[in-house]
């Protein structure tokens, strides 16, 4: 569905990532894991289109479909070839009641004569009795689902989602990732989660990609996620 190769990107001269490869499959969940300030948020937003890349290629394709070169589209043509994004910071709009912020979201889909589809709550119930509370009266654990109701609203195949689990507490952690799985298994989407909450990983996703220091230094499935190379690559000795 996407693969990337050999892409680097840089903050001014300060270069983050560092040929990274990267395939998402079909229908697959692949966490990118890393410590703090591996390039783990650098990575999804260069896929989402909000971060230049400087070198390297991303090429998108769905089954039957041409392929298509993601370098060459804004960040919101990239959502309208099926691209949906959770960010770390959720980005809702804050004076917009719920059910404008999910308005908003499906005009910016452009998909024309959609209209606001009620699935949208039976994935999210709470939010529907929450249709006409403003973004900045949520509490956290409702203003993460408001996000990622508003990713999903355009109907994604690819989910990016960027540490969902930060600054949450156990019992809708345990939600989301019922959610996540639902989303992969039930509705075969793709999901790309940026996370460090180990036992959150392994409960969801079915592959990971290891970053340090902007590099990837292992993949694979997530059972050969195990402790001598997390010791190796993701203890506080390991950014010596
Ligand atoms: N806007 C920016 N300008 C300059 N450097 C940045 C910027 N954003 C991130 N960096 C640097 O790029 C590197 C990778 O950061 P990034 O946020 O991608 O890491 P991360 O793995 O997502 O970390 P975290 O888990 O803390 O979000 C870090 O050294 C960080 O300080």
């Amino acid at each position: 569905m996407l693969s990337l190769r050999a892409v680097n990107q840089y903050y001014g001269n300060q270069h983050t990532l560092w040929d990274v490869d990267l395939d998402l499959t079909p229908g697959v969940c692949t966490s990118v894991i890393g410590l703090p300030g591996m390039g783990k948020t650098t990575l999804v937003n260069c896929i989402t289109g909000y971060l230049p890349v400087e070198s390297g290629s991303m090429i998108w394709q769905e089954a039957g479909g041409p392929p298509r070169d993601l370098l060459t589209l804004q960040a919101e043509h990239r959502s309208a070839v099926g691209i949906g994004y959770v960010p770390q910071d959720r980005r809702i709009f804050s004076q917009l009641s719920v059910e404008e912020n999910l308005h908003v979201a499906m005009l910016a889909a452009s998909e024309p004569g959609s209209t606001m589809s009620r699935d949208i709550y039976d994935l999210f119930p709470e939010l529907y009795g929450l249709r006409q509370v403003r973004g900045a009266q949520l509490s956290d654990d409702n203003q993460q689902q408001l996000a990622m109701a508003r990713a999903l609203i355009t109907r994604p195949r690819l989910l990016i989602l960027d540490e969902p689990t930060r600054g949450l507490g156990q019992a809708f952690i345990h939600k989301l990732g019922n959610l996540i799985v639902r989303l992969n298994q039930d509705f075969g989407m793709t999901i790309l989660l940026a996370e460090q909450h180990l036992s959150f990983i392994r409960r969801v996703a079915d592959r990971f990609c290891l970053l340090h220091r902007g590099r990837n230094v292992a993949e694979g499935e997530i059972t050969q996620l195990d402790e001598p190379m997390l010791a190796h690559w993701m203890s506080p000795e390991s950014v010596r």
